[in-house]
């Protein structure tokens, strides 16, 4: 891996540093305790900043977490996504004490050791004596005392050069920040921390207990308060996750009994729940096999049987009938949603952007074909991306779709996320005293 030896990267203290629950490493390289949840937490982290996959995708390869208790993994799983919430201050902070750049396996050990000292309640004996034991376990015995020595530093001095970092600034990579113009502030100021958990509640059902009523409805619960599939009624199907941004494309539809309607981007089929629940006959289209799975156990659960489930790509599908209305809420960067998936932002490019809004579309442009004279469409994505949302529905009036503008009443539990056109743009800043909501645009549209 390198000619150069664990000491050639450090820089040198300048007074020796004092840690004196420091444990030395073990210099023998034998054989070092299992720690599951560290040695997940170093592939899922390795997975998306060498390896650009996704975090739950680079669960999926992790080969410790294969045998590895839920316990575990959640803990892993909660590491790692603190390690991506926090990587550019962590980065910032390693700065000072590195004389070179150590090979990619060896940042990722560091992230997890600041990540553990200076983000999470990690005591600094462990978070050290756990990093060193990791590098030892990934072949990086080299390294093991540049990892003790740099990690004992960040414990004694870390925690008094974060008040001087502008955190949201560095936790965020600068094209996007860029892209979010005047947003870009509130946003990544509530990136640092988990978001909580919303329910949707199914019409004429009780909430369960403990969780705050949002303005729109949804049950709010703080994060980590409660684990979903215990909740009162989660068997029973009287209410399904959906952060409260997601649960307004549907409504703003407003669809009524009896309408035939299509969501055409169902999976995992919060949406699609919405709909079928406001009475509608719903043609719930999604391309993937596996999440079609995933939306058929998830509209089981909530007894709503009627749906007609297709397995379709939605640019070719078209009904045997115009329709009444469409909710198409397309793939795209997903860069709304980033308060829960971090990993996100690490992995997308700017390109990536150009490629999904030619998919939008293409789906935009089969939504209008489908729909009677007349009939409604909701375009929605979860992203905080103008080319996606603003951007996307200027090109859906220029293929002949007619702006239906969502209207200060239908909006005025939440009016600060009208935009003088009379779309609807929210982002995790907003209600953020609350918690927050994901980033998300809608727009409706009339058929001619
Ligand atoms: C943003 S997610 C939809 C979330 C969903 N509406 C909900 O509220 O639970 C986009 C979904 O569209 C699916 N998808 C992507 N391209 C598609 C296409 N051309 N036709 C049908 N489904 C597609 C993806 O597999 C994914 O499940």
């Amino acid at each position: 891996m390198s000619q150069l030896s664990g000491q050639d990267y450090m820089k040198p203290s300048p007074s020796p540093t004092s840690c004196s629950h420091g444990r030395r490493p073990d210099r023998r390289g034998g054989r070092v305790a299992p720690d599951p949840t560290r040695d997940i937490a170093f592939d899922i982290v390795e997975g998306v900043i060498v390896h650009r996959r996704m975090l739950d995708t680079s669960l999926e390869h992790s080969v410790a977490a294969r045998t590895a208790e839920p316990r575990d993994r959640a803990a892993a799983h909660r590491l790692a996504a603190t390690v991506l919430r926090h990587m550019g201050t962590a980065n910032e902070i390693l700065a000072p004490f590195l004389k070179r750049e150590p090979p990619e396996p060896v940042r990722v050990v560091l992230l997890i050791g600041v990540a553990q000292l200076l983000f999470l309640d990690t005591p600094a004996h462990a978070a050290v004596a756990t990093s060193v034991a990791l590098a030892r376990r990934r072949g990086l015995v080299p390294f093991a005392g540049l990892v003790n020595a740099v990690l004992r530093r960040v414990a004694a001095e870390g925690a008094q050069a974060l008040d001087g970092l502008d955190q949201p600034r560095l936790d965020v990579p600068p094209w996007l920040w860029q892209s979010w113009g005047r947003l870009a502030r509130p946003i990544a100021s509530t990136l640092g921390h988990e978001p909580p958990l919303d329910l949707t509640i199914r019409p004429g059902d009780a909430a369960p207990p403990g969780g705050e009523v949002m303005p729109n409805g949804s049950v709010r619960f703080a994060p980590g308060a409660v684990r979903v599939v215990e909740l009162p009624g989660f068997a029973e199907g009287t209410f399904w996750v959906q952060d409260m941004a997601a649960s307004l494309p549907a409504r703003l539809l407003d669809v009524k009994a009896g309408e035939r309607v299509a969501d055409l981007c169902a999976a995992p089929g919060g949406k699609t729940a919405q709909l079928a629940c406001a009475g509608a006959e719903v043609f719930a289209i999604e391309r993937e096999g596996r999440r079609i799975e995933r939306l058929r156990a998830n509209l089981a659960r909530l007894g709503l049987d009627g749906v007609h489930v297709i397995q379709a790509d939605a640019a070719q599908w078209r009904p045997d009938a115009p329709l009444d209305a469409i909710l198409l809420d397309a793939p795209c960067s997903a860069t709304g949603t980033i308060r829960r998936h971090p990993d996100a932002m690490w992995i997308k490019r700017p390109r990536d952007i150009a490629t999904m809004t030619q998919g939008q579309d293409r789906l935009l442009a089969a939504a209008r074909d489908m729909l009677r004279p007349g009939g409604r469409l909701v375009y929605a994505v979860c992203s905080l991306q103008p080319e996606e949302g603003e951007q996307r529905a200027q090109a859906a009036a220029a293929m002949g779709l007619v702006p239906d503008p969502f209207t200060p009443e239908e909006l005025a539990f939440l009016p600060q996320a009208r935009t003088p056109e009379g779309w609807l743009r929210t982002h995790p800043g907003m209600l953020g005293a609350q918690g927050g909501m994901d980033g998300f645009f809608a727009a409706r549209f009339r058929r001619a």
